[in-house]
């Protein structure tokens, strides 16, 4: 007679609702796991609730405006400066938004079997994670696994506090009664610039202080640069290399205290000055993770900790904050305790996208790897304008740009700036991460007239003739 041995189900127990969080918990249950999702605030965390979903959504009005009152160029004859932004309708539909994506999440979790705590999370030990929930109970969860996926907050100036009615972060911005006049805006970072161009196009007066020589330090110099000739023409008081040393509130409005000796005033400040991880009030010590200096978690390229069992993925770990970045470590997480096949995060392989006007999409190698000399490239672009699509459009700014290993011509990497160059990158996107030629995107059928007709025609000059 056999006897039939039952093997029990593998326990994980997520902190973090997030997309770090949320993804891993939906490919874990799938695969049969017994999971378990702690999350302190709303289910979709900060990507949805506050950051993400929020910001994106401002962002389609405030291009909805700029199409309307360029649309005189286009042959159109009608007030367009009558366009108003009324903030209030705004907020109210992108907090709908956010909240339905929420309860949707939240549902997808459940019909899979996702086991959903709402409390305050920190370790006791390496398996077992103690809640505190919202009705003040204390629940002990044990497990074979846990994913740490925390996420981070907005970093805050001790000499600029966020009241949330006239100085902000970047989550206290949709409560408003009327348009900010004058939208000072500290931080020249994704954030800030995507924020100053919003604000903008909603019909504010934007200034906006950069501690730096440039916007967008660290991304494409050439799209930086394209963005810097929009806000300069488009009116955005662009105020460099000045640090905010602090912000006070004025009747009516701000006063913004300069490195540069000076101040500027306006009626609100968004402080756009980085995130910190929350990572400082889980008990680490307690199990012994290793974090940076700046608290981030140390992970490998499958979302390991230094600690047997705890992964940790997303925006607490440092690497690329960015949504997709966090799901994919989640799901790769996941796969690696499951004992699937793994593919290990490469950082050579991520698209982002920074949604100003235009928008600026990047995917794989950048411009300060290959200035650092670790990768030899042959790189071509070709300006936007001379795209018969955008000339029909009017768009006037903007290029499309290849990186292509020199030797081999396989495409490693590019740069879109162009209206919804998020979703004109997925080609080089595909390419990068399947390791295409470039006479594969050049040969690849292209409707005429697109704007993606200038991938293909950057990889056609990329093309090397064979020596006869
Ligand atoms: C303004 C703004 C716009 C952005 N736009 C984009 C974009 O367009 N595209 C993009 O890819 N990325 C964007 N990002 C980045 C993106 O928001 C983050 O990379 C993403 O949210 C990271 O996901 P996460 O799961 O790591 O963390 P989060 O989304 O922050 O979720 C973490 C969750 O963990 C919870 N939590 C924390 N500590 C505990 C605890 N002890 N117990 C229980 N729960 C806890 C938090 O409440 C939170 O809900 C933007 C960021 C900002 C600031
Ligand atoms: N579209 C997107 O995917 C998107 C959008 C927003 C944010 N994010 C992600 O969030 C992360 C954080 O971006 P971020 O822009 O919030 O932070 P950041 O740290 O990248 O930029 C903050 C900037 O503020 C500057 N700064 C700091 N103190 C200052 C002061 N006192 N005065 C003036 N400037 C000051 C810093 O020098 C820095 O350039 C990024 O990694 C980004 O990828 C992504």
């Amino acid at each position: 007679m056999s006897t039939l041995e039952i093997v029990p189900r593998p326990s994980i127990t997520i902190i973090g609702g997030g997309p770090g969080g949320y993804e891993a918990a939906l490919v874990a249950s799938k695969f049969g796991a017994d999971v378990t999702l702690i999350e302190r605030n709303g289910i979709g965390g900060s990507a949805v609730l506050t950051d993400v979903v929020p910001s994106k959504t401002l962002i389609a009005s405030a291009d909805s405006r700029r199409r309307v009152m360029s649309a005189p160029s286009l042959g159109l004859e009608f007030d367009a400066h009558s366009v108003k932004s009324n903030i209030e309708l705004i907020d109210r539909r992108l907090l709908r938004l956010a909240s339905d994506q929420s309860e949707d999440i939240r549902r997808g979790l459940q019909a899979n079997g996702v086991r959903i705590v709402m409390g305050q999370a920190r370790f006791v030990d390496r398996h077992v994670v103690e809640v505190k929930t919202m009705e003040g109970d204390v629940e002990e969860i044990s497990s074979d696994t846990v994913l740490i996926a925390t996420g981070a907050s907005p970093r805050e100036l001790p000499t600029a506090k966020p009241d949330g009615e006239r100085i902000f972060n970047w989550k206290q911005l949709y409560a408003m009664n009327e348009l900010p006049e004058h939208m000072v805006v500290v931080g020249s970072g994704v954030t800030g610039a995507e924020f100053a161009s919003a604000y903008q196009l909603l019909g504010s007066n934007v200034t906006l202080v950069s501690s730096r020589e440039t916007l967008l330090p660290g991304e494409d110099p050439d799209a930086a640069q394209v963005l810097e000739e929009v806000f300069s023409e488009s009116g955005v008081n662009v105020i460099s290399r000045t640090r905010a040393e602090g912000v006070t509130r004025i009747p009516n409005g701000v006063r913004v205290e300069l490195s540069s000796g000076g101040y500027v005033e306006g009626s609100h400040c968004l402080l756009a000055v980085g995130g910190i991880p929350n990572t400082a009030e889980l008990g680490l010590a307690n199990i012994g993770v290793d974090v940076t200096e700046t608290g981030h978690i140390k992970i490998d390229a499958v979302s390991r900790t230094s600690v047997p069992g705890v992964y940790a993925a997303g925006d607490c770990t440092g690497r690329l904050a960015l949504a997709s970045v966090a799901a994919m470590q989640g799901r790769i997480a996941v796969n690696h305790i499951l004992g699937d096949v793994v593919k290990p995060f490469s950082r050579n392989q991520v698209a982002s996208n920074i949604f100003t006007s235009p928008e600026i999409a990047t995917v794989g190698i950048t411009d300060a790897m290959v200035k650092s000399g670790d990768y030899q490239v042959d790189e071509y672009m070709i300006p936007m304008a001379s795209n018969a699509r955008a000339k029909m459009m009017n768009v006037t700014e903007g290029f499309v740009k290849i990186f292509a290993r020199r030797g081999s011509g396989h495409v490693v990497g590019g740069v879109i700036v162009a209206p919804r160059a998020s979703d004109l990158i997925y080609p080089l996107s595909l390419a990068v991460s399947q390791k295409l030629h470039v006479d594969d995107l050049a040969e690849t059928f292209t409707i005429y007239p697109s704007l993606s007709g200038t991938v293909a025609e950057v990889a056609r000059q990329l093309h090397k003739r064979e020596q006869f």
